[in-house]
């Protein structure tokens, strides 16, 4: 039997930004397939942690950092084996030249922001981007410039886009951010399939309430450090968040999820 080598392997690590360390995180190990959720309060290293996966940020001198078993990646090859959603990447997507929403579904096949001319696209690709557009409701949206759309409707295209390639692990940074509810309640939903399709999900978020039943990890980040880490039964408890962000808090069970409350 072969065992798949772990999603993320860190040994070490210290991301240093303007000569402060904004992530120190001695050993952190989560497996092929071990569904994880990064909690933590504003600015307790979360997103640092998706970015130096995605090596949008490396670590100082001496860390080791591995993906899927492997130190050294090209990180194109590195970023077609993810699919990344982040307010972040939103941005960027705005920001950049007009890029049609097909053609930007299209280019997460190449982990790459928009279509250039070296790069052969295939009907397959076409019809895998198309499929994803689809299945999260934003067919209609094909046409138009990512520029053009709302927050709601350019982070669907981004979940289409992360989705298309068929991913080995989504890297969710606040995905559900700017979704109405029912749009929240059918990604959430889709996401379980994705998870029981045997994809690996690390989902970043604030919001107790978006942890799915197929998470049953959970890393608690505080100050840039690891703060717990643990099962989903032992950490989603008022005792735990009341320790990770600092106010009185209270977590209820509603069958398979949960939710939390600041304490009145
Ligand atoms: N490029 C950078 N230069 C300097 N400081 C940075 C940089 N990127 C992040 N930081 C700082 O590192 C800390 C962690 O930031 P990070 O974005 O990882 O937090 P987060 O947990 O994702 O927060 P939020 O929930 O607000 O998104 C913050 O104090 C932030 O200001």
């Amino acid at each position: 039997m072969t065992i798949d080598p772990p999603l993320l392997d860190l040994a070490d690590v210290r991301v240093i930004a303007d000569e402060t360390c904004i992530l120190d995180l001695p050993a952190l190990t989560i497996g092929a397939g071990e569904n994880a959720a990064i909690l933590g309060a504003n600015g307790s290293g979360k997103s640092t942690l998706v970015k130096l996966i995605a090596r949008q940020f490396y670590p100082h001198y001496g860390a080791q950092v591995r993906i899927f078993g492997q130190e050294s990646w090209n990180v194109f090859d590195l970023r077609k084996l993810l699919g990344i959603v982040s307010g972040a990447m939103q941005l960027d997507f705005d920001a950049d030249p007009p890029l049609e929403t097909l053609d930007c579904v299209v280019s997460g096949f190449f982990a790459s922001r928009g279509l250039w001319a070296h790069q052969h696209y295939t009907q397959a690709m076409i019809d895998a981007a198309r499929a994803a557009l689809e299945e999260v409701g934003a067919s209609h949206l094909i046409g138009r410039s990512m520029a053009s759309l709302s927050t709601g409707e350019a982070r669907r295209v981004l979940i289409a886009r992360a989705l298309a390639h068929r991913p080995r692990a989504l890297l969710l940074d606040e995905p559900c951010a700017g979704l109405d509810p029912a749009s929240r309640h059918h990604f959430l939903a889709m996401l379980r399939d994705v998870a029981r399709g045997g994809t690996t999900l690390l989902l970043i978020t604030h919001h107790i309430e978006e942890i799915l039943p197929e998470i049953d990890r959970i890393v608690m980040l505080r100050g840039g450090r690891l703060h717990r880490d643990g099962a989903k039964a032992e950490l989603l408890t008022g005792e735990a968040l009341t320790g990770l962000f600092g106010l009185p808090m209270t977590v209820r069970a509603r069958g398979e999820w949960f939710d939390a409350a600041i304490e009145a």
